[in-house]
């Protein structure tokens, strides 16, 4: 049988919406369950109720209704066995700059019950499993923001949780130290056993990262399984026209739309998107049509469908499409 580290079952959270407002439905029955040394991307636009899950799955928030146990325990009534099965990585650092990285570690070791020989000896193992034992004893307010993040990892797992929960965790870095945290995630629930629960803007990082991956949207969980599997479900392929007058976008959706085995077409600024049934097929028909209405293109590319299109089929809207406008 397999064990869960995870099973949310029909959450249900609304916020007061403001005076003569309905309750906004920030979670409408998320139901979503994760094995054991699994790391689940929670991946959803601005608003599509993420934290909001967290919140709930780390005891810090209480839903309306519904249920849900983490590492076997249920968030409401085993309050306190949830907050030692689990580390938290908030989205904003909690470490002290002041301090250096081993009085944080020796610190967060000690509010979690370690004796003073037992908290310096995990510091000094977490320190050298993140390769900042150099940097130990500089203060953390002179560390890249790569290292701070790997720190603020280190800080969640002190005490030995069987949940990891990271909250956006490489927003704001740079791309190398984006991929070194991606390995350092990818060796704690690969090496290590840890379960992980990952909330994520980034379609990449989901790609990358995720052994299994969950859609949110509005407060439901719209599309579940492995990114592999998600886009396998999907047929035909994607066929991305970028063109030289954004102004034309509306013409050319028109045009494209009335071409055989072209489906559903999103634009984004002067990038227009198509699902067509074969790429092969579809490129030159719709190169002809664009070229006999004379609109120049940049260019026109095609590509098996990616997890966007994977989020455009469950939820009809694009991914990047919904960030910028929330942006
Ligand atoms: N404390 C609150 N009071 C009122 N509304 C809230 C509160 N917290 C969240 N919301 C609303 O609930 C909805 C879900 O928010 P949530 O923060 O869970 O989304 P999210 O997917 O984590 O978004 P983000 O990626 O921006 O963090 C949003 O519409 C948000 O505005």
């Amino acid at each position: 049988m397999v064990t869960h580290a995870l099973d949310a079952v029909d959450l249900v959270k609304t916020y007061p919406a403001g005076r003569k407002k309905p309750p906004l439905r920030a979670l409408d029955g998320l139901t979503f369950s994760v094995p054991e040394g699994i790391v689940l991307g929670l991946l959803g636009p601005n608003g599509a109720g993420k934290s909001t899950t967290v919140k709930i799955l780390t005891t810090l928030s209480r839903a309306d209704s519904g249920t849900a146990r983490v590492a076997g325990h249920d968030v409401v009534r085993e309050q306190d066995q949830v907050r030692h099965a689990i580390g938290f990585v908030p989205q904003k650092s909690s470490s002290d700059p002041m301090a250096t990285g081993v009085e944080n570690l020796v610190l967060s070791g000690r509010i979690y019950g370690l004796s003073r020989v037992n908290a310096v000896r995990r510091a000094t193992e977490l320190l050298e499993r993140f390769g900042l034992t150099e940097f130990g004893d500089r203060q953390v307010k002179t560390y890249s923001g790569g290292m701070q993040r790997k720190l603020d990892v280190a800080l969640g797992l002190v005490h030995r949780p069987q949940v990891l929960f990271l909250d956006e965790p490489t927003t704001g870095l740079d791309p190398e130290a984006r991929a070194d945290l991606w390995n350092e995630v990818g060796r704690l629930s690969g090496d290590e056993g840890l379960t992980v629960l990952l909330t994520t803007h980034y379609l990449e990082e989901a790609d990358r990262l995720a052994g299994q991956l969950a859609i949110v949207d509005h407060g439901k969980i719209v599309a579940e399984g492995t990114p592999e599997a998600l886009k396998a479900e999907l047929r035909g392929d994607s066929v991305h026209v970028e063109l030289v007058d954004p102004d034309l976008d509306g013409t050319v959706r028109a045009l494209l739309s009335g071409l055989a085995g072209v489906g559903e077409i999103v634009v984004e600024g002067n990038a227009l998107r198509a699902r067509v049934d074969r790429g092969a097929t579809a490129v030159p028909a719709v190169l002809g049509a664009l070229e006999d209405k004379a609109i120049p293109v940049t260019a026109v590319t095609v590509s098996r469908p990616s997890l966007d299109d994977v989020y455009l089929q469950y939820t009809g809207r694009s991914f990047r499409a919904v960030e910028e406008e929330a942006a």
